[in-house]
């Protein structure tokens, strides 16, 4: 993926501002950034859902994006929101493997509302992968879930990503999940990406791991947030 010299301005304000990335084909970025800095109009348009923008934007034709709220038809069962949108006439077996790969393969008939919220996320992914992406646009997609929940949600994320080989440019907010799931983490500040940093860790990745904890610090500042003390997680 190739962003040149993008521009998208509301009522003559540049939001983003000039602003050039490069994404390759596997690579998991992160993209963080203070509320309000542009990330999600940045992943609209790349999404391809703005096209009011000045630059170039080269993204694989092949492309999904899942965001913070499932946006599932409540009218539709789980599978048939699945495959929601998908050009051809593609059958049930699709949307069940998929919602089979992201642990989910015993809610193909459930309404929408009587699922989980991380469950509901669970659909919202495997929507985006019917669509066998080389790009996964993630917006926020744990930002709602509880803490344990959106562990899981990680480990999900991250073993679709190596299973699948295709390149996931996800905005958090969160610090630790952006350096524990991504091979490079980004920060948007004043309209471009400000700052990046590599995080040339194998995974599973541990955030007391000293180049995480340097890095961390390093984006906080960045994001203009004193440190706090990492959280420990402990077990009664
Ligand atoms: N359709 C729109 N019309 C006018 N202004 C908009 C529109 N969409 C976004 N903006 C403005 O663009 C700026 C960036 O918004 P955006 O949602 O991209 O930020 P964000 O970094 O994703 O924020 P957050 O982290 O809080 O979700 C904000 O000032 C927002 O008000």
């Amino acid at each position: 993926m190739r962003v040149r010299s993008l521009t998208r301005s509301f009522d003559g304000r540049a939001v983003i501002d000039d602003l050039q990335l490069d994404v390759g084909a596997g690579e998991f970025v992160a993209l963080l950034g203070r509320s309000g800095c542009g990330k999600s109009t940045l992943l609209r348009v790349l999404a391809g859902l703005d096209r009011e923008i000045e630059g170039e934007v080269l993204v694989p034709r092949r492309k999904a994006v899942a965001f913070q709220a499932p946006r599932l038809m409540p009218w539709k069962r789980v599978w048939r929101n699945v495959l929601l949108g998908l050009p051809g006439r593609p059958g049930r077996a699709v949307a069940e493997r998929a919602l089979n790969e992201v642990g989910l393969g015993h809610r193909v008939d459930a309404w929408p509302k009587t699922l989980s919220g991380g469950e509901a996320q669970r659909a919202s992914l495997a929507r985006a992968l019917v669509r066998e992406p080389d790009l996964l646009l993630l917006d926020e997609p744990f930002g709602a879930l509880d803490a344990l929940t959106r562990i899981t949600a990680q480990q999900l994320v991250a073993e679709l990503w190596q299973r699948r080989g295709c390149a996931v440019l996800l905005v958090t907010h969160d610090v630790e999940e952006a350096l524990l799931l991504a091979d490079r983490v980004l920060v948007m500040d004043g309209g471009v990406i400000a700052h990046q940093v590599r995080v040339d860790r194998d995974r599973p990745r541990d955030i007391a791991d000293p180049l995480l904890a340097e890095l961390r610090t390093e984006l906080l500042d960045r994001l203009g947030v004193k440190a706090p003390e990492p959280a420990v997680h402990k077990v009664a």
